[in-house]
This record gives C-alpha cells, sequence and structure tokens, in this order.
C-alpha cells in the first residue's frame, strides 16, 4: 500500500449488435493510441479529485459529481464493511475518453478507479467482487445495472455476461484477424435517455431472433466459424430506436456492407458505430469514408481496433 500507481481501462463497444446489455468487447487502436482513462493514484493527507486530459472541461466541474468521486465512496465504505482500514489518496482522472459516446466512457473512468483503488490497498478484492461494485456504478449513471462496458473493459476480451453474482463474466474466444474500425461522430448521446427511448416490451419475434442470435454467436465463436458468427450480428432490439439518433447511419451501413465490411452497428447506446473486417486494406476504407462522411464535427475521430485482451492494468 501507499505506493503511487497508474491505473488504465481500455474504451469497449456495448451490445455488439446482437447482445443487449449481454455482450462487450474491448478496445486497442492497432496504431497503439491509448483510447481509454487512466486514473492515478498516490497517497495523501486528505481526499483530492484533479481531472485532466482532452475531455476533462466536459464533466461536472465538483469533483463531487465524477463518477470516481463515487467510485472511492463506495470501495472504501466495502473496505471498512470487511474490517479493513482506508486511507485517504490523491486521484488524477486523465479524461480521455469522450462522454455520452458509446464508448464505455464512464465504464472506463469506473474501472480505472476501482481497479487501481484495489491495488493499491493490497487486492482485497476479487475479480467478481470488482465487477459488481462497477456494474452498480455503472447503473447509478446510465439508471439500470449493465456490465456490458465495465466487464471487457475490466477483464479484456469479448465477454457475455452472466446473470450469476458468482461469476458475472464470461470469456469468449475472439477471431484474432478481425479488424473493429469505430467512428465517434462528436455528438453526445446520454445513455440513459438512449435507454428510455426503448419500448419497454419486445415482440416475440424479436424475442426469438434476438436469442437466435446470440446462441448461434457464441457456438460460431467457438467453431471460429467468423462468416456465419458476423452474419447474426444483427441488432433487433435496440438500433431500430436508435438509429434515428444518429445522423448518417443508414448510409454508413450501406458503404461498410458494400465495401468488405463483414456487421456494422451502433457501439452501446451511440453515437459511435462500428464496422467488423477481416483485412486490414478494407478497414482502412472503411475508416477513411466513416472520417470524412460519419464525422459530424472537429470533437469526432476514427480508430481501427483489435479487441483489447488484456483490460484494465496498472503500472
Ligand atoms: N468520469 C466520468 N466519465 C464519464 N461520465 C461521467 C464521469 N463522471 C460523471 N459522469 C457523468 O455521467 C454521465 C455519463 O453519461 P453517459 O451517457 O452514460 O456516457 P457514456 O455512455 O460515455 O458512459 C454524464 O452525465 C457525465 O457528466
Ligand atoms: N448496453 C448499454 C450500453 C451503453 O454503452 P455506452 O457506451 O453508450 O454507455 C446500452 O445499450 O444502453
Amino acid at each position: 500500500m501507499n505506493k503511487s500507481i497508474k491505473a488504465y481501462a481500455p474504451a469497449s463497444i456495448g451490445n455488439v449488435s446482437l447482445g443487449f446489455d449481454l455482450l462487450g468487447a474491448a478496445l486497442s487502436p492497432i496504431d497503439g493510441t491509448q483510447l481509454g482513462d487512466q486514473v492515478d493514484i498516490s497517497p495523501a493527507e486528505t481526499f483530492s479529485l484533479k481531472v485532466e486530459g482532452r475531455f476533462a472541461k466536459k464533466l461536472p466541474s465538483d469533483p463531487k459529481s465524477n463518477i470516481v468521486f463515487r467510485c472511492y465512496t463506495l470501495f472504501t465504505e466495502k473496505l471498512l464493511a470487511r474490517g479493513l482500514p482506508s486511507a485517504e489518496v490523491a486521484m488524477v482522472l486523465h479524461k480521455n475518453l469522450p462522454i455520452g459516446s458509446g464508448l464505455g466512457s464512464s465504464a472506463s473512468s469506473i474501472v480505472a478507479a476501482l481497479h487501481g483503488l484495489n491495488q493499491y490497498f493490497d487486492a482485497p478484492f476479487d475479480e467478481n467482487e470488482l465487477l459488481l461494485m462497477m456494474g452498480e456504478l455503472e447503473g447509478q449513471i446510465s439508471g439500470s445495472i449493465h456490465y456490458d462496458n465495465v466487464a471487457p473493459c475490466f477483464v479484456g476480451g469479448l465477454t457475455l455476461m452472466n446473470n450469476q453474482s458468482e461469476q458475472i463474466a464470461l470469456s469468449l474466444p475472439v477471431f484474432e484477424d478481425w479488424y473493429w474500425v469505430v467512428c465517434y461522430s462528436g455528438i453526445s448521446v446520454s445513455t440513459a435517455e438512449a435507454r428510455n427511448i426503448l419500448p419497454k416490451q419486445v415482440a416475440m419475434a424479436d424475442a426469438i431472433t434476438f436469442g437466435q442470435q446470440l446462441a448461434v454467436f457464441v457456438d460460431a465463436c467457438y467453431r471460429k466459424d467468423e462468416t456465419l458468427a458476423a452474419a447474426v450480428m444483427n441488432d433487433v432490439l435496440a438500433e431500430p430506436y436508435r438509429k434515428s439518433l444518429l445522423p448518417n447511419f443508414d448510409q454508413s451501413r450501406e458503404f461498410v456492407v458494400n465495401n468488405g465490411g463483414l456487421a456494422f452497428g451502433i457501439s452501446g447506446s451511440g453515437p459511435t458505430v462500428f464496422a467488423v473486417c477481416n483485412n486490414l486494406e478494407q478497414a482502412q476504407g472503411i475508416k477513411n469514408w466513416l472520417s470524412e462522411n460519419y464525422i459530424q464535427n472537429d470533437t469526432g475521430f476514427s480508430h481501427i481496433c483489435q479487441i483489447d485482451t488484456q483490460g484494465a492494468v496498472v503500472s
């Protein structure tokens, strides 16, 4: 304890089209860009939280409104409940992910903060206990608990959520030759609002398609059948309602599917979209087109990524 540490947690794609709230993927840009938040923790006499980085100014100025503050509060409560000592710390959040982007921005801050605190306090909680805390905090922001960002962000890879509190996240095999092109348009979409516009009930036909696609996808991942896996990446639950919030969404899908993309969809609640390719040249062409046609302002960006199999790391 009491050494200074830095914790990094990657961006993630929630839902991955076919697994609303149940499937997520951690991202690592192939050009080495750090697409994720970082939290530094060091010993202090009184608690402090400083926010730096490209998107720091987009967060509320009161540090107590920052989810990282709530991470510290929850973590120290859990320490005390376990009869363990807590301590004051100085925290610095490097806010590198845009807020309301669909890239798991709040999840990245939560995971970096809680993973960092756990390492700082000599790992009193195991992976699953931490994930439960992460889900609770993510739920405070978006209105309901969902693990499809915090889980891949924390443990890395492509993760399927399990409804058993003993093991929240199940890791799926990934297609190593897949490139995931992500494009953030630069506008902000609130996850809570994008959840509120969804209908509360689902038609029987959609429920059957949803269940079938998710089951077939998992089977295809294990059998390494990438054509089948990509073929079932269709969002029947959220995309039909959310795409109206995303200018140029339909044109982007058309370009992607006609230019080598194996799949296309909304990342989390948007506005970021993603395209899957198994060829780098095609991924580059799609990235270039999305950069010119999907980005709305100079806050937007696009990256070619692979799945980040490492998840959150401390140094
Ligand atoms: N460290 C943080 N990172 C991201 N959002 C935060 C953070 N702290 C507080 N917030 C608030 O949480 C909300 C996050 O919005 P949300 O649409 O869920 O973003 P995202 O989908 O990018 O995670 C915003 O109101 C934002 O001000
Ligand atoms: N399953 C959630 C994912 C939200 O991801 P975010 O990156 O937009 O916060 C949902 O679709 O609401």
